[in-house]
């Protein structure tokens, strides 16, 4: 296992992402971010885009996994597509770098081998985002260096669970001989426990952390619903 792997037995990692649409957009508010979530005792942070990754890496000492979530036409793979998302990756100094690594077609045609394979020959270790057991297996055969369930949900033929499909965590982390991470749709502290109990080497917590808009729409929505039955 690699050194970076070990040093996430049993940790946090704390997904610091803000799309241009959203309100905390921009390298150094998502550094400021990363900096709040080490503080708060994140052992790692995923961030998106090469500019975010480089101002993250300037200022916290724990390691960054790097996306870049792009869109091409006539494909639905978007986290770290292609050959150029990696390059761009190695280039800013990610750590670690995750990728699509769903069964869907990439864009021009791009292989999911020859995007592990530009990963192993930099020595930079791979996380590749599944959304089922079988894309977890196919990922871990092709020597990735661990495999997280991001993708569970965000896929039309995975469940499409409110919750984190800790179904998969179970199955996946019992049937793979690479550490397995759990991400998705991870709210509550009980869950990082639930998950790591089923035999998750990490957990990957986003938006419960880093995006305000979500945590304050749960108070938000319980806020209504409570005006709505003392209305009533
Ligand atoms: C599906 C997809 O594009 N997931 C992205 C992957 O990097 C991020 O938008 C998520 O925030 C991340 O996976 C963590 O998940 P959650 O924010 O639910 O804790």
């Amino acid at each position: 296992m690699e050194p970076i792997l070990q040093s996430l037995r049993y940790c946090l990692i704390a997904s610091c992402q803000a799309l241009p649409d959203e309100p905390l957009h921009g390298a150094h508010i998502m550094a400021r971010m990363a900096k709040a979530a080490e503080e708060g005792g994140a052992s790692a942070i995923r961030a998106n885009g090469a500019d975010d990754v480089r101002a993250i890496k300037a200022s916290v000492s724990i390691p960054v996994i790097g996306i870049i979530k792009r869109e091409y036409a006539g494909s639905d793979v978007y986290i770290t597509p292609t050959l150029k998302e990696v390059e761009e990756l190695l280039e800013a100094g990610a750590d670690m770098i995750a990728f699509d690594a769903t069964g869907r077609s990439r864009p021009g045609g791009a292989r999911l081998e020859d995007l592990i394979q530009l990963m192993k020959q930099a020595g930079v270790a791979s996380m590749a985002d599944v959304s089922t057991l079988d894309e977890a297996v196919h990922a871990a055969s092709l020597g990735v260096s661990c495999v997280s369930t991001t993708l569970s949900g965000y896929t039309d033929y995975s469940p499409q669970l409110e919750g984190p499909d800790l179904k998969l965590v179970e199955e996946a982390a019992a049937r793979l001989s690479i550490p397995l991470i759990a991400e998705g749709r991870i709210h509550e502290p009980y869950q990082v426990e639930e998950a790591l109990k089923l035999g998750a080497h990490a957990v990957v917590v986003g938006g419960a952390i880093s995006r305000p808009q979500q945590i304050t729409r749960r108070f938000s929505n319980a806020a209504r619903k409570a005006a709505q039955s003392l209305r009533a």
